[in-house]
């Protein structure tokens, strides 16, 4: 792939574009051999042979290095598209094709192309010279590889342009291509996003696929693809399914185009080599069959369709887990792009292999020596058959078709595959040749919870499938056996179908408003707010949507992209003009870019998380924010880009105040640590402090011996020396409460030395009688021995 990598593009790209460098000479003679070969070419249109003239692709006015390129790959006589459309499209007309599957549409419209550019000496300077889009990502790459070896010859740059690739790198590179192949929503976002992305001189478009291209699903991208086209430009539209809606034709703004439909005289649509065949069986024995198919084409290569993305991954898994003797794949769009490309890959080289896929693999994939394609759930209409059987009995090959229909399905699904002229044939399933997984499905689904979790998504997944689907003669969602269709996957209860109670909830109410009875107020407002919620789900889908869709471009990602209209999903009204889908266009999508553009512009930073305090005022946080006047001055001049030199500068600058706010946390984180010590220590003495009371008030309570009869020592002591006045004697209490002054003041200063060396607190004074209840026994026996010895 050419974008794969960034190697493999430029090898590409060196491989498909010069071979060798040439010498001057030998590129003058090239020139004139080529200029030459040009105007013969340009004459020979003049008197293109009829197709019925045509026999091989000699016959066609052709570069010798398109021959050159069919030879080696082993074209040589063209199909009846081919024959038909080549020469049609060389004259420069506009083309409507349409031909069986496996015709040879591609290269109907690769030939010309080549041939185009050639005759117009397109070099890779010119630039883009023509875009062939696709609706699969798949059918792309396809494309791609097909032109790479029929094109091999030409000097021409190719590119392949598609969803989860490498945006960035293909940006890049844009301007180098030649013919890009590409689906719409990856081409869209180039248009609109890539500076590099020009197609103002592109010559030819080619939509393959063409009537999935226009239809409801891809409607949006491809008015904003054509919006950037040029209009003189030659267009070419294959599919096996051709459409022929004047308004599709119109947005294309197509030039007096020529319809050719080989297959139009032909009296079925599908190819002659492929044996249809259908099957009635309940929704619920479905697994029970295909179980037992697989078991008994265990050599063979088939294709399986169903309904959903969720389907395939489910039967997948657990069919993965039953082993049932064959490989087993699984293509579906919601897997990453490097895995269906592995996938594919993996598929065609394989012989003996079961493949579960979505519909994204039923247009344009030519897988090789398909022998059976089983369409296990209904197609939407006739078109989807016509592709999905398509798979098998591709150019002159056969194959064989099973398409399995409920009873409820199967009057309306064959009277549209008559009107289509689709001959197909039922066959009948001997019973005794099924074998029921289900015992064993059921194990599995116990064991495992992610197991069971994806029966129940393919559950639901599949009724919503049902439920959607336009043509409501087929299907029908009440025919279906809930109960026993949940049993059939394994599942021992039967998953809750939400969507539908809220629908049948709403269509109740619907219906008594219309009787013009009376309704639950609380009942409807129940459902009113559902409704809101879900509009605003699909709100904030629909912006999710058109930023993803750039990068998912394929039907079915889910149930999202729907040509279906009677269904809840938003659509487009048929009488809308041209101009009006233009403008609603506009109106709705939103890209990335946009998206980016409105962030700017609002100055909303993404990712930034905004404090508040208890007042509702911002914190601020000074570490995150630019300090030094550099800094902002940079910050308010935003040139764009980085001046690295000035960038260093500013770091400089910044470190500076980064140091300083360092410093000052480590101090304050130092303050604290002392703080918290003195606090401790406080709380230590005011413990130490109460226990001395609490002794004291022990003492006063008299557990300790009364003293109060012991004479006053001071006071005797004061008398004697003649000096009373140390004494507070305006106190009524006892004496003995009372210490001498110089007593206290030692006691006081002994309690206190403890913290004067740690902190300075200011001295208290006690009251004496306070102190004097502070002595203890010993102070108090050492006392009264003084005082008996005196
Ligand atoms: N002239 C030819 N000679 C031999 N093989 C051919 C010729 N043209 C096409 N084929 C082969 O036929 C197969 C089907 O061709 P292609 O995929 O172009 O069919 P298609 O019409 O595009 O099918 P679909 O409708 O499914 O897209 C391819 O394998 C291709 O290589």
């Amino acid at each position: 792939m050419v974008f794969k990598n960034k190697k493999k593009f430029s090898h590409k790209i060196n491989k498909f574009g010069k071979n060798k460098p040439s010498k001057p000479k030998q590129k003058i003679k090239r020139h004139v051999r080529e200029d030459e070969e040009i105007k013969k070419l340009q004459e020979a249109y003049e008197n293109m042979p009829k197709s019925s003239d045509i026999k091989t692709f000699d016959d066609f006015p052709l570069s010798s290095l398109t021959r050159k390129g069919l030879k080696e790959n082993k074209y040589k006589i063209p199909t009846e598209i081919q024959k038909q459309s080549i020469g049609q499209a060389l004259k420069g007309n506009d083309i409507l094709g349409a031909s069986k599957t496996g015709s040879g549409k591609t290269l109907a419209f690769l030939i010309p192309i080549l041939e185009n550019l050639y005759i117009k000496k397109w070099t890779r300077i010119d630039g883009v010279g023509a875009i062939i889009i696709s609706p699969t990502r798949e059918l792309a790459y396809q494309i791609f590889e097909t032109l790479k070896k029929v094109g091999s010859h030409h000097d021409f740059s190719s590119g392949l342009i598609i969803g989860g690739k490498n945006l960035k790198f293909e940006k890049c590179r844009m301007d180098q291509v030649n013919i890009i192949i590409c689906t719409p929503g990856r081409l869209l976002q180039h248009m609109d996003e890539n500076p590099l992305f020009n197609c103002t001189s592109m010559q030819i478009l080619v939509l393959d696929e063409a009537d999935r291209c226009l239809d409801m699903g891809f409607a949006e991208t491809m008015n904003g693809i054509i919006e950037n086209l040029p209009p003189e430009r030659q267009t070419l539209l294959f599919s096996a399914t051709q459409t022929k809606s004047v308004k599709d034709l119109a947005r294309l703004s197509l030039n007096s185009p020529i319809y050719i439909a080989p297959h139009e005289k032909s009296e079925v649509t599908t190819p002659t080599l492929l044996q249809q065949n259908y099957v009635i069986i309940n929704q619920e024995d479905k697994i029970t069959m295909l179980w037992s198919f697989i078991k008994s084409h265990l050599k063979q290569k088939s294709i399986v369709f169903l309904s959903s993305c969720k389907q395939v991954k489910y039967i997948y898994e657990i069919f993965s887990r039953l082993r049932p003797g064959i490989s087993l794949l699984a293509l579906y769009g919601t897997l990453h792009q490097d895995r269906r490309m592995a996938i594919y890959d993996e598929f065609c080289k394989r012989s003996k292999v079961v493949l579960f896929a979505t519909d994204i693999a039923s247009r344009g994939l030519d897988f090789p020596i398909v022998s059976w394609v089983i369409q296990l759930d209904c197609p939407e209409d006739a078109t989807a058959y016509i592709h999905r059987a398509g798979r098998t009995a591709r150019h002159n090959a056969s194959g064989e078709s099973l398409l399995v229909l409920t009873p409820a399905e199967e009057p309306a699904m064959l009277e549209e595959l008559k009107a289509n002229k689709i001959p197909i044939n039922q066959i009948s399933i001997d019973p005794q040749r099924l074998f029921s997984p289900r015992v064993k499905m059921e194990a599995f689904l116990a064991q495992s919870q992610e197991l069971k979790e994806s029966a129940q998504r393919a559950f639901i997944a599949y009724l919503k499938s049902v439920y959607l689907m336009k043509n409501k003669k087929i299907f029908n969602i009440e025919a279906i056996n809930f109960d026993e269709y949940a049993k059939s996957l394994g599942l021992v209860v039967t998953p809750r179908v939400r969507f539908l109670q809220r629908l049948r909830k709403k269509k109740e109410m619907q219906q008594k408003k219309l009787n013009g009875e009376e309704i639950d107020e609380n009942n409807e407002q129940d459902t009113q707010s559902e409704d809101e919620d879900k509009d605003k789900k699909k709100q904030a889908k629909s912006i999710d949507l058109s930023a993803l869709m750039a990068e998912s471009d394929d039907d079915d990602a889910g149930l999202v992209r729907l040509k279906r209209k009677d269904h809840d999903i938003e659509d487009h009204d048929e009488s809308q003009t041209l101009e009006e889908i233009k403008a609603a266009r506009k109106e709705k999508l939103i890209t990335k870019a946009a998206l980016a553009k409105k962030l700017l512009k609002k100055k909303i930073i993404p990712n930034n998380k905004i404090q508040f305090d208890d007042d509702g005022k911002i914190i601020v946080n000074t570490a995150k924010q630019l300090q030094s006047d550099l800094a902002k001055e940079y910050e308010e001049a935003d040139e764009g880009g980085i001046d690295i030199e000035k960038a260093r500068e500013l770091l400089r600058e910044e470190d500076k105040y980064d140091r300083q706010r360092f410093k000052e946390l480590v101090k304050k984180k130092h303050q604290d640590k002392k703080k918290k010590l003195k606090k401790k220590k406080l709380a230590e003495k005011k413990e130490s402090d109460d226990e001395i009371e609490d002794d004291a008030d022990d003492f006063e309570s008299g557990s300790e011996p009364d003293i109060s009869w012991l004479p006053d020592y001071d006071k005797i002591k004061a008398k004697e020396n003649g000096n009373d006045e140390d004494f507070n004697d305006d106190s009524d209490e006892s004496p003995i409460h009372k210490l001498p002054k110089k007593l206290y003041e030692k006691k006081r200063q002994a309690s206190e030395s403890s913290l004067e060396s740690e902190i300075e607190m200011p001295k208290a004074k006690k009251p004496k009688k306070d102190i004097a209840s502070k002595l203890n026994l010993i102070e108090v026996e050492q006392l009264a021995m003084s005082l008996l010895g005196s």
